[in-house]
């Protein structure tokens, strides 16, 4: 199990170090439209979980769109206290 933050600075290590199979690099060097591709597709399984799927499936879908939205942070060099000032 791991936070919002720890995930964050474990995909920017990844990015900086760009370890062989990390999907993550393969996804930074895609660029900002395939991530964004991948946000809305994530956000609509979100969307078709919650509305008619189990819990532990639509906190699946959750996850892995706070994981894309993450990529997509990295690759414009958006740091967490850009986003957290917002709140
Ligand atoms: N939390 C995630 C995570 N969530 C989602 N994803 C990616 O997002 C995809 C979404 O899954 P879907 O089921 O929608 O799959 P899909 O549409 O068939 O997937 P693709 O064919 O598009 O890859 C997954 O296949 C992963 O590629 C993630 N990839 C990595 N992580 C974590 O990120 C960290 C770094 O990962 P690597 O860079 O791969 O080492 C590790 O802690 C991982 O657990």
């Amino acid at each position: 199990m791991k936070t919002f933050d720890e995930l964050y600075a474990e995909l920017t290590l990844k990015v900086q170090e760009r370890p062989e199979g990390s999907g993550t690099v393969a996804q930074i060097d895609a660029g900002v439209h395939a991530i964004g591709k991948k946000v809305v597709e994530e956000a609509a399984e979100v969307w078709m979980a919650a509305e008619y799927e189990s819990d532990e499936a639509a906190a699946e879908e959750i996850s892995q769109l706070l994981y894309h939205v993450q990529t997509m942070m990295i690759a414009r060099g958006i740091a967490l206290e850009d986003v957290y000032r917002h709140l």
